[in-house]
C-alpha cells in the first residue's frame, strides 16, 4: 500500500503528483542545462579534508544547473524555477566521483523529507477552488521556515551570477582524524538578482541559453568554500541556518568553460547524489541526505525505465 512506501519514494509520489509525470525527466530540477571545466583545490582545503579532491592538482568537472520543479518546459523567469540547483561532479584522479548537490536557499524550507512530503502534498491539495485557509496557507502558518526559506530567494539573470548553497551538513576528516562538521557552499564571482517585472519579461529558457553562450566569450569562475560549524551548531536540521560570522574557508576554484553540445540528451544519463563522497568527506547526522540518495535513485529509475 502506497502509505507503506518508504519515505525516499513518498517523497517522489509526492513531487510526481504536484508536477505531473514527464517521461524522461527529473522529478524535481527537470529542466537544466549541463556544462564543463575544472576544479583546482586551494592550499587551507588539505587541512581540513584528507580527501584527494583537497591534496591533488586540477581535475575534471561536470556541472548541471537547473530550474526548480519537475516541469521540463517552465519558463526560467518564473518564481516557481526558484531556486535554481547546481549539482557538480568531481572526477576524482583515482576514476571515481565525487558530487554535491546544492541550490540557492540559503536554508531549507523544512527540517525533514517527511514534512517536505507534505509541503507538495499540501501544494497538491490548494488548487484554484480549494476551501481557505488551504492545506498550503496552513502548512506555511505551522512551519515559518518555509517563508523565511523563500524570502532568501530571486531569480539571476545568469547561472554564473548567483550563490548556491548545501544546506545539509557534512563532515572533513584529516589527516589526523580530526572531524570538522561543515556546510558547503559555492559563490560566484558577483551575484546579480532580477526584480520580478524583469523575470517575468525574460525569454522562456533564457538561463538555459545564456550560459552556453557567455562560456563562448571566456572561463566563468565560482569560489567553493566550507562554511565551518561552532560548538552547539545543528548538523541535523537543514532548516536552521548556522549565524553568518561562522568561518568560511576557501576549497579551491571551480572554472566552467566549455558547454556540453548535447546537453538534453546528457542529462538524462547524469545521476548526481548528495552522498555520492570519498574518503576524507563523510555525511552528517542529517538524515535527510541518505533520504535525498534514495529519492534521487527512484527518480532516476523512473526517468530511465
Ligand atoms: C528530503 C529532501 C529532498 C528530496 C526528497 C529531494 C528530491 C529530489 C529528486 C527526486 C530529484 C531528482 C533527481 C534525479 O532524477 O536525478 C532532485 C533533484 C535535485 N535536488 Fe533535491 N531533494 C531534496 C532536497 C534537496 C536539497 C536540500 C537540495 C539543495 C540544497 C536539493 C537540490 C536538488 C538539485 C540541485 C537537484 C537537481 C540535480 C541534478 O541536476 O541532477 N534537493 N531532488
Amino acid at each position: 500500500r502506497a502509505q507503506d512506501a518508504p519515505v525516499e519514494e513518498q517523497v517522489v509520489n509526492a513531487m510526481n503528483k504536484v508536477f505531473g509525470v514527464h517521461a524522461g525527466f527529473r522529478a524535481n530540477h527537470a529542466k537544466g542545462v549541463v556544462v564543463e571545466g575544472k576544479f583546482k583545490p586551494s592550499a587551507e582545503a588539505a587541512g581540513l579534508s584528507r580527501a584527494s579532491l583537497f591534496s591533488g592538482g586540477e581535475i575534471p568537472v561536470t556541472v548541471r544547473f537547473s530550474d526548480s520543479t519537475g516541469v521540463p518546459n517552465l519558463p526560467d523567469g518564473s518564481g516557481d524555477a526558484n531556486p535554481h540547483g547546481m549539482a557538480v561532479k568531481f572526477h576524482l584522479a583515482d576514476g571515481s566521483d565525487m558530487d554535491i548537490v546544492i541550490n540557492s536557499l540559503k536554508f531549507f524550507p523544512v527540517s525533514t523529507a517527511a514534512e517536505l512530503r507534505d509541503l507538495f502534498l499540501a501544494i497538491a491539495d490548494s488548487g484554484p477552488d480549494a476551501a481557505k485557509p488551504t492545506k498550503l496557507e496552513q502548512f506555511i502558518g505551522s512551519h515559518p521556515s518555509v517563508p523565511a526559506a523563500l524570502g532568501t530567494i530571486a531569480t539571476p539573470d545568469s547561472f554564473a551570477d548567483e550563490a548556491y548553497f548545501g544546506v545539509n551538513a557534512f563532515v572533513l576528516v584529516n589527516k589526523a582524524g580530526e572531524k570538522q562538521a561543515i556546510r558547503w557552499q559555492m559563490l560566484p564571482e558577483k551575484v546579480v538578482h532580477l526584480d520580478k517585472a524583469d523575470a517575468d519579461k525574460r525569454a522562456p529558457d533564457f538561463l538555459m541559453a545564456e550560459l552556453p553562450a557567455r562560456l563562448k566569450q571566456g572561463p566563468v569562475t565560482f569560489r567553493f568554500k566550507a562554511q565551518l560549524a561552532a560548538a552547539g551548531d545543528s548538523t541535523s536540521d537543514p532548516a536552521k541556518p548556522w549565524p553568518d560570522d561562522r568561518k568560511l574557508v576557501e576549497l579551491g576554484v571551480l572554472t566552467i568553460d566549455k558547454a556540453v553540445a548535447d546537453s538534453d540528451a546528457v542529462q538524462k544519463t547524469l545521476l548526481f547524489l548528495p552522498g555520492q563522497l570519498t574518503d576524507g568527506v563523510e555525511q552528517s547526522d542529517d538524515p535527510m541526505i541518505d533520504i535525498r540518495n534514495g529519492a534521487y535513485a527512484i527518480s532516476f529509475s523512473r526517468r530511465n525505465p
